[in-house]
């Protein structure tokens, strides 16, 4: 049967509206925990919402909007259904690759009155299941929306359509100077829209803080095909309420992201990267101490990774371990504007940790090969873990001197039931990447995992979702971390922002909200 066969017999308009379930309690615990063990499975999708179908009317509008590129070939689409991660798989039978915000603003403006979803991607990076269709949403790829609009080298401001790739731009910087506040391992892929939207964290945000506030304005197309364009240029600007702040991490649930204005630091001038290896995490934790002491400033980032991962690494990818082995292992970077100053600085701090054995083995690099080579220990763990069967990932935020405590924690509590148990991240923003693999997908471990590690974060009053957001398979998690009043506001501001729940649904909010 044909794409329009098929479309012929659907109805053509649905009346549904989204409308608010009403949370009248607020004894949050008996309240949130009942809503997320009613389903068996809270992660997984829930019943297809009544959005109109894709007819051949929608298909002739988008054809003419978009002429070879609103693209239909099932092939063509297989990438954009599913995720990076292979775990999450949309049914979607149109893709439309827009070029200006004039032409996303016309799709959604048709989107919202026709009733059809519509699930806004960037570079399908994600890892919480948020970038692909739940079911037949439409796919809005800003794929094609990669063009630097200005950059200010006065004040370091650039101003870029959402589909530019972040590495793009980084390069793009790099050769005025500049360097992105962001650094991602996905880099090569994802864009800076998706970043925004996500509220990605990544490597340097311990040097240069989150995009909440490099971020200096935004444009974006609102559900009905309203343009607000908030791309302000300005590092100051308090008039009114920061409505910018709304779209950064919402996961496109709120309005879609066509342009970005970002402040980028300087170049540093000189970059050095120590990898070093410790016997304990309190050892790890000492030794961040005493980097964050004599550092001080140019200290750019502090990642570990532990020796579950490293044999990952030298397993599957074939890296080689440039230091004796241990327990846990740390990348260093410092990044500053005077190469004697910052070698000065790094070697006094590693004779200190080396001498106190608080380090056991060390290597430093200042060469860019080298630096690359050291970074991607680090960066490529994601990889690694993807060669092992099925991986459940974690991206939780602690007191940073409790996050280890999970990884061996959950060690115990899954016994030989899971393959590996692995722990790795950002310690100078207390957050853990805690992963778990099985050979394939396995529901008796999933129920041993969770609501296991939401209720141990909770207790500790961490974030089950660090950075990576909540997407299809967090969102029904989001009352260990938001009390309910929080999250009824989140629908409120949906269901203004969004009535008829057209944008990314089934991702961020939970089930009782829509
Ligand atoms: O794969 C993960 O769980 C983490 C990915 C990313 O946030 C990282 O820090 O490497
Ligand atoms: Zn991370």
């Amino acid at each position: 049967m044909g794409i329009f066969q098929r479309f012929a017999r659907l109805p053509l308009k649905s009346t549904y509206i989204w409308s608010l379930c009403p949370q009248y309690s607020t004894d949050l615990t008996a309240v949130d925990r009942a809503l997320i063990v009613r389903s068996s499975n809270p992660g997984a999708a829930p019943p297809r919402l009544p959005f109109s179908r894709v007819t051949r009317e929608d298909l002739a509008f988008f054809r003419t909007l978009l002429p070879g590129r609103t693209i239909t070939d099932p092939d063509l689409l297989k990438s954009s259904n599913v995720d990076w991660l292979k775990t999450v798989e949309g049914n979607s039978e149109v893709l439309l690759r827009p070029k200006t915000t004039e032409e996303v603003s016309q799709i959604l403006r048709h989107c919202n009155e026709r009733n059809l979803a519509v699930c806004p991607q960037g570079g399908n990076t994600g890892l919480v299941g948020g970038s692909v269709p739940v079911f037949d949403e439409i796919i809005l790829s800003t794929s094609l929306m990669n063009q630097v609009i200005t950059f200010d080298n006065i004040s370091g401001i650039l101003t870029c359509q959402a589909g530019c790739v972040l590495e793009n731009l980084s390069n793009y910087l790099e050769e005025r100077d500049f360097i992105m506040p962001l650094d991602l391992g996905a880099k090569g892929s994802c864009h800076i829209g998706g970043n925004v939207s996500t509220n990605a964290g990544g490597l340097r945000l311990l040097r240069y803080g989150s995009l909440r506030g490099t971020v200096l304005g935004l444009e974006v197309v609102l559900a009905d095909g309203r343009i607000l364009n908030c791309l302000a240029t300005l590092r100051k600007d308090n008039t009114g309420y920061d409505l910018k702040q709304l779209f950064i991490g919402s996961e496109g649930t709120l309005g879609v992201i066509t342009a970005v204005s970002i402040l980028c630091p300087r170049k540093p001038k000189a970059v050095n990267v120590a990898f070093l290896g410790c016997s304990s995490f309190q050892q790890l934790l000492e030794t961040f101490q005493c980097c964050r002491g004599m550092l001080g400033e140019i200290l750019s980032a502090f990642e570990f990774f532990d020796a579950s991962c490293m044999s990952l690494l030298e397993k599957h990818l074939k890296l080689t371990n440039p230091i004796t082995e241990s327990p846990f292992y740390i990348v260093i970077e410092t990044a500053g504007s005077n190469a004697t100053h910052d070698e000065e600085k790094l070697h006094k701090f590693l004779e200190e940790v080396m001498t106190s054995s608080l380090v056991t083995d060390g290597t430093v690099a200042t060469e860019a090969t080298k630096i690359k080579a050291l970074w991607s220990l680090r960066e490529r763990v994601t990889e690694a873990l993807t060669h092992e069967g099925y991986t459940y990932k974690y991206d939780i935020s602690l007191p940073v001197e409790k996050i280890y405590d999970l990884v061996q924690d959950m060690r115990g509590h899954l016994g030989d039931m899971a393959k590996n148990v692995v722990g790795y991240g950002h310690v100078g923003d207390g957050n853990l990447h805690l992963n778990i693999t099985s050979p394939s997908k396995d529901p008796a471990l999933l129920a041993a995992i969770e609501p296991y590690v939401y209720e141990w974060t909770s207790e500790w009053k961490g974030s089950i979702s660090a950075e990576h957001g909540l997407g299809l398979k967090k969102r029904n998690y989001i009352y260990y971390s938001k009390p309910s009043e929080a999250v009824a506001l989140m629908g409120s501001i949906k269901a203004m922002l969004d009535p008829k729940g057209i944008l990314n649904p089934y991702k961020t909010l939970p089930d009782n909200i829509h």
